[in-house]
């Protein structure tokens, strides 16, 4: 097919035989205005409407059903419709299915309201942070993230309006989804009439089953359902999807993803073309390669998107819409398209093999986030957004030895490669008292728990009995950021700097404002110093804002000045959301008018834990962090990279040949004992002055 490709190594891998099962349907387009007659031929075409019956008498008579189905089989879409259909939502109860991603719930959530002909936020409506699409009169089949569940239990921690949760995508095993998989095993001890179903197309589900499996602790075993975890696997995919391998190990994924889609282009028929990279640079990296005018490159007639959770929602939407006429869409996409997704114009999907993942060590306190390989799960799941309404391909852009003999056939749960002060807040808020002796469908490190426990003490959310305090404890659980970045806000109304913090912390939660593209470094540097600030990054955030809101939120500002405007769009519809959370904390709205220190003293209430300090005589910018000693640097993006301040404070770290601190602030030590006395004593901040 490209240079990449062997041919007569288009081994369809992904399906048993040309008979093996494979169902001919045609599409549901949205707009095809096809009738309710229609519909129903559609569903009943899907392969898990053979398995229907099956499905409903498990669930009926099991605590817990776990359904392995390849993707595209109908799972998400098909099996809360059928727990409707068979009554589980009657008498004022709903069936909740969670999704992992954002993007997914709202998605799917839209699918199903058009499957069933009714208005979406109406009997079918979904829930993601900062956004309830729902009503309680009448929602019937509700689709939400495993967080926004988890945040639910905070008001109702038996999730009693619930009858059936439907935990999809469980394979993923985000933080998350494990916290909730543990809280639900609680929850059924509690309400032996609630059900479960676990769901997906590549889980281990003997070990999902087992760990729901309480029937040895029941005493009532005769009583209610089997507390027997039932396994249901359901046969048959769509469409066949043909899968192509690298011939060679390929030392540049991106440049092989732009060549792979050329090739695709020039010799494929129509048909849309998902491409998996890891990240926003990448993406952005790949789209210019694809549009720059030379003539390898520049293809007429491909219409050529971006997708990544840091864009703003009507851009994100923009790839669900109908591809223009005489036009070949090419998505290119973080893995938040990986799952559950329906594209229903792709019939290629490109997948580089790596996305970017969270690895946390507890002995040194840090959290990289790197491009890692992913899993034979994930690659699987990446092949499945082709093949859904017709045949499709995939092109993998790694070798088939590779993808056999190296890649893991599961990724490491997150909740054992994780910085877990999030989770533990979210279980105290729950008044998990006992957190290491909590029944995790994958054990944290003992460590890694007790250093989140040091540092929600730290931060002043939990007491010397490990209890959430009044009213600080309480209102941090309640913002949905992570711990440090809710406590910067909290502290910031003290400092009188709440309008600048919120600003930092809706900067902090998108991956970057700049535009950056390749081969234009220089240009991007010389923007970043027409706004650097002496005190470090968080304060050039504040005045790239400042001129965003000058400028009248104009793309041609933003242009100018390589500031990404769909982030900058991002930024201010966070930034809202934010303001009214802290207005029902009591949080007053507050500007300090430039005093930088007070917005400095606020971050670090939140930050403390991340403080370095420069080492004496060294020449080339060597910190060390004050807890565990670790060797960081100072990122080339930073506006204080080679300004080398004596003590800083940073929001993450990102490793490559080094590890580098990102966003970086110059502090005054004496701050650090005045935000966290039990962290730092005064004896260890002064040796470390010496
Ligand atoms: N938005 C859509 N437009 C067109 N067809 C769709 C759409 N959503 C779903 N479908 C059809 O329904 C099928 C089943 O989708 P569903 O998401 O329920 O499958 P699944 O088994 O949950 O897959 P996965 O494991 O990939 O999430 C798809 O393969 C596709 O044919």
């Amino acid at each position: 097919m490209s240079r990449f490709w062997k041919p007569g190594t288009e081994k369809p891998v992904l399906v048993d035989d040309e008979e093996g099962g494979v169902l001919f349907y045609s599409s549901l387009s949205s707009s095809s205005g096809y009738g309710h007659a229609s519909i129903e031929k559609q569903r009943q075409r899907l392969p898990v409407y053979k398995y229907r019956t099956s499905i409903l008498y498990l669930v009926e008579n099991h605590a817990t059903t776990v359904i392995v189905g390849e993707t595209g089989s109908g799972k998400t879409t098909q099996i809360p419709q059928y727990l409707k259909e068979a009554g589980w939502a009657e008498g004022g109860r709903m069936i909740a299915c969670t999704q992992p991603r954002r993007l997914a719930v709202q998605s799917v959530a839209s699918r199903v309201s058009e499957e069933m002909g009714v208005k979406l936020g109406e009997e079918v409506g979904y829930t993601i942070r900062f956004e309830d699409i729902t009503n309680a009169d009448v929602t019937r089949i509700k689709f939400l993230t495993d967080g926004v569940l988890l945040r639910e239990m905070m008001d109702d921690p038996l999730l009693s309006k619930y009858s059936v949760i439907m935990v999809d995508e469980a394979h993923e095993r985000s933080l998350s989804t494990d916290i909730l998989l543990g809280l639900l095993k609680k929850i059924q001890r509690r309400r032996p009439e609630l059900r479960l179903v676990i769901s997906s197309a590549t889980i281990e589900a003997k070990s999902m089953a087992s760990f729901f499996n309480n029937s040895r602790k029941r005493q009532e075993e005769e009583l209610g359902p089997s507390k027997e975890p039932a396994i249901l696997s359901v046969e048959g995919r769509g469409f066949n999807v043909q899968t192509f391998y690298a011939e060679e190990p390929v030392p540049d994924y991106i440049r092989a993803a732009v060549s792979t889609v050329s090739s695709i282009h020039d010799e494929e028929p129509v048909g849309d073309i998902l491409v998996f990279l890891t990240g926003q640079d990448d993406i952005e990296a790949a789209i210019q390669m694809l549009t720059e005018d030379t003539e390898v490159t520049r293809k007429p007639g491909l219409f050529v998107l971006p997708l990544y959770s840091g864009l703003p929602r009507a851009d994100q939407d923009l790839v669900f819409s109908p591809t223009p006429r005489g036009k070949r869409k090419v998505i290119i996409s973080t893995n938040i398209a990986e799952t559950s997704l329906t594209l229903e114009g792709v019939v290629y999907v490109v997948d580089c093999g790596f996305s970017k993942q969270r690895f946390y060590n507890p002995m040194t306190d840090i959290e990289n986030l790197v491009v890692a390989p992913i899993s034979k799960a994930s690659a699987r799941q990446r092949a499945g957004r082709a093949g859904r309404v017709r045949p499709g391909k995939c092109y993998r852009l790694y070798t088939e030895e590779y993808f056999l003999n190296e890649m893991s056939a599961h990724g490491i749960p997150e909740m054992q490669r994780s910085n877990l002060v999030s989770c533990v807040i979210q279980l105290k808020a729950l008044g998990i008292d006992n957190i290491l002796g909590f029944d995790w469908p994958a054990s944290p490190s003992p460590e890694a728990l007790i250093r989140a426990l040091e540092v929600l003490y730290s931060l002043g959310v939990i007491d010397d009995d490990a209890k959430l305090t009044s009213p600080a404890g309480f209102q941090v659980a309640e913002i949905p950021l992570d711990p440090m970045i809710s406590k910067m806000i909290l502290a910031s109304s003290d400092y009188g700097c709440s309008e600048e913090v919120i600003t930092i912390a809706a900067v902090l939660s998108i991956q970057s404002i700049w535009f950056s593209v390749r081969g234009s470094q220089k240009e991007l540097d010389e923007a970043k110093l027409r706004f650097a600030a002496a005190e470090g990054d968080h304060v050039t955030f504040l005045n790239v804002n400042k001129g965003f809101i000058e400028s009248g939120k104009s793309s041609n500002w933003c242009h100018k000045n390589h500031v990404n405007y769909q982030a900058m769009k991002k930024v201010q519809e966070i930034r809202q959301q934010l303001r009214r959370i802290a207005q029902r904390l009591g949080i007053a709205l507050k500007s300090c008018e430039g005093d930088t220190r007070a917005v400095r003293k606020a971050i670090t209430a939140g930050f403390f834990a991340n403080a370095c300090r420069l080492e004496a005589f060294s020449h080339n910018g060597l910190y060390k962090t004050i807890r565990s000693s670790q060797e960081v640097y100072i990122h080339p993006s930073s506006v204080l990279f080679r300004v080398n301040p004596k003590w800083v404070i940073f929001h993450s770290i990102v490793s490559t040949d080094r590890q580098y601190m990102r966003n970086v602030i110059s502090i005054d030590p004496s701050w650090l004992t005045e935000a966290a006395p039990h962290f730092y004593q005064h004896q260890q901040l002064k040796s470390r002055a010496q």
